[in-house]
């Protein structure tokens, strides 16, 4: 079936990775739009550019850079995708979740998603870390679903509950390491939603979604989610708000991409110590785990 990767094309992918570093990584990580720096943290690199992977899709958007950087974080073993995959490239939602069957096939057993997306809560304000809580799936009310088709059982059942997609645990965990770091200010946490882009949204769209009950907007993660999570690892996802998107038609607010790479870079330092404090933690302390 077109866009559909097996079992064994995953496994595949994955044995081929893990010929080639000793790493052993329990955790993956996917940066989002002008987030590839927490790739950075990584010590002891080892990384392979997405070309070179076997079935691997290629990045083709500005600000992601388009490696898999295997390493460790304060000696915590980590997989990190500089770079994601989106429905608005042209690939299919098989395709730009296929790293996350990678991942489990790796041994990942907790993936950490971040994403840059518009703020739609009024509270919200440009450079705020919003945890998700859950997600709207829009491109999933027409069918656009990374688990449509045959069913691999190897990865999970036919029907995944997704009502407990973003681990309880994790985000408890996010806001008591926020607290412990001064991050408190800025930490929000709600309901992320998904559009198929590349467009940005429109007034309508983003007055309907707010209504909706969606607190940001974006063009990826949810199909990762959905993935991740049939496949069985404990998912932690958060947006960098990085514009207030446009509810009033008297705005002269445009939304544009070097607005959301600018606010990337601004938070950056706050996010990696969020995240590699996160992994220690999800490691070390059976609380969490
Ligand atoms: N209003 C609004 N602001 C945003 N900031 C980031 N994104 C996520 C989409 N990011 C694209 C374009 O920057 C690149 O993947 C969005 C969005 O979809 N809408």
């Amino acid at each position: 079936m077109e866009n559909h990767y097996s079992y064994d094309d995953c496994k595949g992918t994955a044995d081929w990775l893990l010929a080639q570093t000793d790493v052993r990584p329990t955790v993956g990580i996917v940066c989002g739009s002008g987030l590839g720096g927490l790739a950075d943290m990584l010590k002891d690199q080892v990384a392979f550019n997405y070309k070179d992977i076997p079935n691997f899709p290629q990045s083709t958007v500005h600000g992601h850079a388009g490696r898999l950087v295997f390493g460790t974080l304060k000696g915590r073993p980590c997989v990190c995708m500089q770079g994601r995959f989106h429905l608005y490239e042209g690939y299919s939602a098989q395709k730009i979740t296929l790293p996350m069957r990678i991942f489990k096939l790796l041994g990942v057993e907790t993936v950490i998603l971040t994403n840059a997306a518009g703020g739609l809560n009024e509270d919200f304000k440009v450079g705020d870390v919003m945890i998700i809580k859950d997600h709207i799936n829009i491109p999933g009310f027409t069918g656009l679903n990374p688990l449509v088709g045959p069913n691999d059982d190897k990865f999970g059942v036919r029907f995944p509950c997704m009502s407990d997609a973003y681990d309880r645990e994790l985000r408890q965990l996010a806001m008591d390491v926020a607290q412990e770091l001064g991050y408190e200010d800025f930490m929000k946490e709600g309901v992320y939603c998904i559009l198929g882009g590349p467009s940005f949204e429109t007034i309508a769209e983003c007055r309907m979604l707010y209504r909706l009950g969606a607190d940001a907007v974006g063009m990826s993660t949810a199909p990762e989610v959905i993935v991740a999570r049939h496949c069985g690892m404990r998912v932690f996802a958060l947006s960098l708000i990085t514009n207030q998107a446009v509810m009033d038609y008297d705005s002269e607010e445009k939304a544009n991409h070097e607005e959301v790479l600018q606010t990337g870079k601004h938070r950056a330092e706050q996010l990696e110590r969020l995240v590699s404090t996160m992994v220690t933690r999800i490691e070390h302390n059976n609380n969490y785990a």
